[in-house]
């Protein structure tokens, strides 16, 4: 279970420079044992070229590394919180990629204007608020998770497997490594396609409510329409 989890993971952050969605080592993908809890997270760091499946590290629900002769991602904090937040999450994504990112530093959700979002995104992409001083200074990627939970206090994390963090960039989220991966590369098109279509028309108005219930509960069945709770 675990070798199969942690191949897994390898793969899923091999996929990141894969389809474009870091520069560096901007980004770092986890998945969850929930049987054992246990999180296998990648190391802090490391370039993707180099990692290796021995390289990626393994920590508790609290953060204690148990396995890994390096350091786990810097942004482990927000990973564990997001889980304990989310049941149903297999996975958890963040990265820098370019379009979401200036979508969190604009402060600014993604609206939902068209199939190609809607069909993974059930309404706009909500965008945190702004961290205070304090939440920023006492631990920065702890309050990054606890500020996403609270912009999900109303939306169902099945139904919207992403966020932006303002100032920061987005996180997202899946079954497993490779569905969060996924997620985040269609967060990354819808982005680009958002911009370009506000550009385009500065007025252009959210998909119709019927358009949007069609292609998520085509794509994901009724009981993601009608939410996992
Ligand atoms: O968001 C950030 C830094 O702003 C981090 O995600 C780094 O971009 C990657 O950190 P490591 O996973 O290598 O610790």
């Amino acid at each position: 279970m675990l070798e199969q989890l942690k191949q897994q993971v390898l793969e899923a952050n091999l996929m990141l420079p894969k389809y474009g969605l870091v520069t560096f080592t901007w980004g770092n993908v986890s998945g969850i044992d929930r049987e054992h809890g246990l999180v296998v997270i990648k190391p802090s760091g490391v370039p993707y070229e180099e990692l290796s499946k021995d390289d990626l590290v393994v920590v508790d629900l609290q953060g204690n590394k148990v396995e890994g002769r390096l350091n786990p991602s810097s942004d482990t904090p927000t990973h564990l919180a997001l889980y304990h937040a989310f049941p149903n999450i297999g996975a958890v994504v963040h990265t820098h990629s370019t379009w979401a990112t200036s979508w969190a530093q604009s402060g600014q959700s993604i609206p939902a204007l068209g199939t190609t979002h809607g069909d993974y995104f059930y309404g706009e992409i909500p965008c945190t608020r702004k961290m205070m001083t304090g939440e920023i200074q006492t631990n920065y990627e702890l309050e990054t998770g606890n500020v996403i939970i609270e912009t999900f206090a109303d939306l169902d994390e099945m139904q919207m497997p992403g966020v932006l963090v303002h100032s920061h960039a987005p996180f997202c989220w899946g079954k497993d490594a490779i569905e969060a991966v996924h997620n985040a590369v269609v967060l990354e098109e819808v982005a680009e396609i958002a911009h370009h279509t506000m550009t385009l028309n500065r007025t252009a108005s959210p998909m119709d409510q019927v358009l949007l219930d069609k292609h998520f509960l085509r794509k994901h069945g009724a009981q993601a329409y009608y939410g996992q709770r």
